[in-house]
């Protein structure tokens, strides 16, 4: 069976980032990161092309316009999307596809794909150790940090929803303890690589 696109979900500072980074150094044949456009500017460090395409909003925006997105979403008050072709360059190459997106982009993707991708919600052991490796990211303004702590009860109800009657996420890993939720969402993920459709939820 070909490897079914994995979509991992969670409020920003979670740990999506890293514990998708473990899981395709773990297996580096297996797996291929799906880099989304962006309008915000890069972080220290973040390279054009490999942790996003860096685009001016015109430009996301009439790519957009022309269908060349599968999901798109303003998040935290900048465009970000997932282009088709980010999707296609890595599934073309028999790997399974990660998106790191936020729960707009889920909803879309779920509604699109059904059931032939997976979907992971990564959630926070507290708000209150959200927000610490948030800051302790150190990545974002003070008025930004406030801004995506503001996000996330409404980003971790989403974990409750369903469409068309089916649950919006198929797997719910805690990330408490990082090697933990490391292996819970490897072991998802390498199900997903088979081309296993979700069936047993996996909680760490
Ligand atoms: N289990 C954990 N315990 C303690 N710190 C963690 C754990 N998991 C991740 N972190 C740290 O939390 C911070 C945020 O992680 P990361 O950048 O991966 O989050 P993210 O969900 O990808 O955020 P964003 O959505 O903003 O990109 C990082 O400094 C990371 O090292
Ligand atoms: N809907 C989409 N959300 C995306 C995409 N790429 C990333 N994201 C989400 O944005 C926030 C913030 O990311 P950051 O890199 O600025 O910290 C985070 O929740 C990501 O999951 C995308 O293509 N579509």
């Amino acid at each position: 069976m070909p490897p079914l696109p994995l979509v991992v979900c969670g409020p920003s500072g979670v740990g999506k980032g890293t514990i998708i980074e473990l899981v395709m150094k773990a297996h580096a044949s297996l797996f291929g990161f799906s880099v989304s456009h962006t309008t915000r500017q890069p972080r220290p460090g973040e390279e054009d092309g490999v942790h996003y395409h860096f685009r001016p909003l015109e430009e996301v925006q009439k790519a957009v316009d022309s269908g060349e997105f599968l999901e798109h979403a303003n998040v935290h008050g900048n465009i970000y999307g997932t282009s088709k072709a980010s999707v296609a360059k890595v599934t073309d190459s028999g790997r399974c596809c990660i998106l790191d997106i936020d729960v707009q982009g889920a909803r879309q993707v779920r509604a699109a794909l059904g059931n032939d991708a997976v979907f992971v919600f990564v959630k926070p052991p507290s708000m209150e150790e959200l927000e610490a490796r948030l800051r302790g990211r150190g990545t974002e303004t003070e008025e930004q940090v406030k801004k995506r702590l503001g996000n996330a009860a409404g980003e971790i109800a989403a974990v409750e929803e369903t469409l068309n009657g089916s649950p919006l996420f198929d797997h719910v890993v805690v990330n408490t303890n990082l090697d933990a939720a490391s292996k819970s969402v490897e072991t998802i993920a390498l199900g997903a690589a088979r081309g296993e459709p979700a069936a047993i939820p996996v909680v760490a």
